[in-house]
């Protein structure tokens, strides 16, 4: 079978053994397997670290793996705050992180997303960093909650933009793959944000708020 690009480059990197035991435990509770892969998880750490991010807020935890990538890229009084709809799942979040030696850094909110956002807006935090990857419905709404709650020159970075495919398939006209369409657009064109797409995996959008 032929190699993919994304294949061929992750296995230049050695097993990296924290991640490796999100894996291991995501399979052993019967957990989907949907963390972010696993170069989009490096580009985290990196843009996490090279923009001096202190602070960073992810939508959808699962077993906590751009959890550790975020978390790794911030300094050591650095603080993530995670929002999760189910409990097991922050909680083995934050056993992972914690196993990983950075569940100091990191605080989980359980229940839905866009009622944590609006109460965070209301006490009026901010972050230097955002990680969207939740249910893709919702990717227009948590975006704008993001550009509300974001310091000068934030990031936010967004996994899943091409849906397998969904994306650019026209015939393809469900919520979610809509949702998609109008998010693409908007982080290519909205004049708050300075857009960029990445088309490897399962596609990725950045963007920096201006
Ligand atoms: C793709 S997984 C997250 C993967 C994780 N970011 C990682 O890479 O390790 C999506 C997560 O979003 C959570 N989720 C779905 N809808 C949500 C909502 N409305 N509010 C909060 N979390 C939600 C799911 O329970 C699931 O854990």
């Amino acid at each position: 079978m032929e190699r993919s690009p994304d294949r061929y480059f992750d296995e230049l990197y050695s097993v990296d053994a924290d991640l490796a035991r999100v894996g291991a435990s995501i399979s052993e509770a019967g957990m989907p397997d949907i963390s972010v892969a696993a170069g989009y998880g490096r580009l985290l750490t990196f843009l996490m670290r090279v923009s001096g991010a202190r602070s960073a807020m992810e939508i959808g935890a699962l077993g906590g793996y751009s959890g550790i990538c975020l978390a790794r890229g911030m300094p050591d009084d650095g603080r993530l705050v995670s929002l999760e709809l189910k409990a097991e799942y922050a909680e083995l979040a934050k056993a992972n992180l914690t196993a990983a030696g950075l569940g100091h850094k990191a605080e989980y909110r359980i229940g839905d997303a866009r009622a944590s956002l609006e109460s965070m807006k209301a006490d009026g935090e901010r972050f230097d960093f955002f990680f969207i990857d939740a249910d893709k419905e919702n990717y227009p709404f948590y975006l704008e909650c993001c550009i509300s709650l974001a310091n000068r020159g934030a990031i936010i970075a967004a996994d899943n933009t091409l849906l397998r495919g969904k994306t650019i398939d026209e015939s393809r006209q469900g919520p979610s793959v809509k949702a998609l369409r109008g998010f693409n657009a908007t982080i290519a064109r909205d004049e708050r944000l300075e857009g960029v797409h990445l088309p490897a995996y399962d596609g990725l959008a950045l963007a920096r708020v201006k």
